[in-house]
């Protein structure tokens, strides 16, 4: 929705762009391995939704009125945005492409349609697709989570169906059932993708004997 500009992929930090159903449980994936692994770094992503109890502007998402958001769509200031479950979410050029280009990691927590568009202007990125167990766990955890109305859940259990129909594009799928599991998954989609470039950088440069990375 937000380009159509296609990039070159050398920039030498690396993309991972994580999508899954509201509540499978994203979020806490990406806090837990960001915990573990301080070369990973939040992209921060506008939204017109309310911030919900604990959330401050700047570190879960900047908050944006509809016409500050319009203004920045306008700038073509996005990478990607897209409508989910009735609000507006976009990423920034500012939130990924200076820290990419100095070398560092970005992670996005983004919607299935964003990140589409991520592959489509970023080539090498990474996407994963997180799954719940199944439809009754995902309700409960909604329902755990105590942040939403009845409404916005039935809403975005709807919307969950929509979403995993559109797994099949994503690179890898990890399931959430154990926690610890699935963030030693994620760890290790991570781990393979910088080996991956790094390799292909390297090799690239004409440096054979460096691919032993440790
Ligand atoms: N396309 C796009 N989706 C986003 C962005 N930021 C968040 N989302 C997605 O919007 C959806 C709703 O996010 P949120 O309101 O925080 O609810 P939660 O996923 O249940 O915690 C999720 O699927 C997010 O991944 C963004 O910058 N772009
Ligand atoms: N593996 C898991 N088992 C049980 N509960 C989980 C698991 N992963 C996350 N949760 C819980 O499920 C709820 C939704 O998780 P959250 O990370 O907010 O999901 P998302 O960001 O995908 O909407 C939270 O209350 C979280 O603590």
């Amino acid at each position: 929705m937000a380009h159509d500009t296609h990039r070159p992929m050398d920039y030498p930090g690396n993309l991972i762009v994580v999508a899954a159903p509201s509540g499978a449980g994203k979020s806490s994936l990406v806090k837990a391995l960001q915990e573990l692994d301080a070369h990973i770094h939040p992209s921060i992503s506008h939204t017109t939704r309310a911030p919900r109890g604990q959330e401050k502007h700047g570190r879960e998402y900047f908050f944006a009125s509809e016409s500050e958001f319009d203004a920045m769509v306008q700038a073509q200031a996005f990478v990607e945005w897209a409508h989910v479950h009735g609000k507006r979410y976009g990423t920034s050029k500012k939130a990924i492409e200076e820290r990419i280009a100095q070398g560092s990691d970005v992670i996005l927590e983004i919607d299935f349609q964003g990140a589409l568009q991520i592959r489509q202007a970023f080539a090498n990125a990474v996407l994963v697709f997180i799954l719940p167990p199944g439809w009754d766990e995902l309700r409960s955890r909604l329902e755990r989570r105590g942040e939403d109305s009845a409404e916005v859940i039935e809403m975005r259990l709807k919307n969950a169906a929509i979403e995993m129909a559109h797994v099949s594009k994503f690179d890898f799928v990890i399931i959430n059932e154990l926690f610890e599991r699935a963030l030693f998954d994620l760890k290790a989609v991570v781990h393979a993708q910088r080996l991956k470039y790094a390799a292909q950088r390297r090799a690239r440069a004409d440096t054979f004997e460096s691919l032993h990375i440790s």
